[in-house]
């Protein structure tokens, strides 16, 4: 079969391998859609994200879906033919996160795309069964590949308790806020702010339904969030860029009582947080890793319509243009490329 390997930091290289053979739990999947996510990017050109580093040829992607060909002799929810989404974690189902239903937080978990695990820029793909849900009609291939970033908006709105009625507050409009304003809408939020600081992200998280966008840049986003809310706050605020200033702010922008759920990474692991201002305004400060749970509703929030991810598709690739294809995604103005296998 074929497949892209990263092979050195900036160097992929396409390579034939041994097309997999589908073990007793599994399902032999037929890759159509890969989405690059921002992980990829940063394996392809630093070779490690933190202490999970390169050391051999490396097959990326981890948001995939495509079609059933073959299923293991134990498999019985799924057959030939299925078009279906795969979810990249798969933990050992037997600790006791996984016992508690917390599966994301399994020591043990084997993630697509994180060394030493390779990922879904294949041909084929052997997956365990229980680890790949069926796509219905009214689900593309594409979207189907977009509910991994789909999932983590929606792991972030449930650890942030995104209610009715609630004003949420999204800092970053990449694909990760852009698809967490799409599950705090469909939890209920009435009015979504976003921040960011790339204006044409803007305009797009505006077209996409946000209530009002705020420009870091030119804008003090305390300030703005102070003016859209009466100054009471957000009663959520979801941290989907990584950036330090926007990780500090959240503080500021949230209402007393409030809640803030920290998703994006900082560069670097210690951020300063003024902690009497969290006991002060009583705030609930949520770290929120991956997902659990989730493929079931994303998919059905793509079936009937809730939530729209094709909208954060920049361009679709072929896989012999994944070089590319990477380049582009790391394009200021990018939000979410993909690569189809055809
Ligand atoms: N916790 C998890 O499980 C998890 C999962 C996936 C991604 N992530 C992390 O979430 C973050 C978002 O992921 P993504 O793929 O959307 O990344 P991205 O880089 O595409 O998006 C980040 C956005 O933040 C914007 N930004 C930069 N500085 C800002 C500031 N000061 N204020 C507001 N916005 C600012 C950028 O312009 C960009 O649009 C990344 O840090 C990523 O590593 C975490
Ligand atoms: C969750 C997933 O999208 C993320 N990039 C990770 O590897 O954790």
């Amino acid at each position: 079969m074929r497949t892209v390997v990263l092979h050195e930091p900036g160097q992929f290289e396409m390579r034939e391998r041994e097309r997999p053979e589908p073990a007793a739990d599994e399902v032999l999947v037929a890759v159509r859609d890969v989405g690059i996510c921002g992980s990829d990017v940063h394996y392809y050109e630093h070779g490690r994200i933190g202490d999970y580093v390169v050391e051999d040829p490396l097959i990326l992607g981890h948001e995939s879906a495509g079609e059933v060909v073959a299923v293991g002799e134990n498999v019985e929810t799924l057959a030939p033919g299925a078009r279906v989404t795969l979810e990249p974690g798969v933990p050992c189902r037997q600790c006791r996160h996984c016992k508690r239903g917390e599966y994301h937080l399994c020591t043990d978990v084997e993630f697509m795309a994180t060394p030493p695990h390779d990922g879904a820029f294949a041909e084929y793909v052997s997956w365990p069964a229980d680890f790949v849900y069926e796509l219905p009609e009214a689900v593309s291939m594409r979207e189907g590949a977009l509910c991994e970033p789909l999932s983590v908006g929606i792991h972030a709105c449930r650890r942030g308790d995104v209610g009715v009625g609630d004003t949420v507050l999204v800092t970053g409009a990449g694909p990760i806020g852009m698809l967490a304003m799409e599950a705090a809408r469909a939890a209920g939020a009435t009015d979504i702010l976003v921040s960011d600081v790339v204006g044409s992200k803007l305009d797009r998280a505006l077209d996409r339904g946000a209530d009002r966008v705020i420009h870091v840049t030119e804008t003090d986003l305390d300030a703005a969030v102070d003016e859209y809310t009466d100054g009471v706050g957000a009663d959520v605020v979801v941290e989907a860029s990584g950036a330090e200033p926007s990780i500090e702010s959240t503080l500021d922008a949230v209402r007393r009582g409030g809640t803030i759920v920290l998703v994006g990474l900082a560069d670097e692991a210690e951020v300063p947080l003024d902690v009497l201002e969290i006991i002060d305004n009583e705030l609930d400060v949520h770290g929120s890793f991956r997902y659990a749970n989730t493929y079931d509703a994303a998919v059905d929030l793509l079936a009937d319509g809730t939530v729209d991810v094709e909208g954060i598709v920049d361009f679709t690739d072929p896989l012999e243009e994944i070089d590319a294809a990477f380049r582009r995604s790391m394009e200021r103005d990018t939000v979410k490329g993909m690569i189809s296998i055809r």
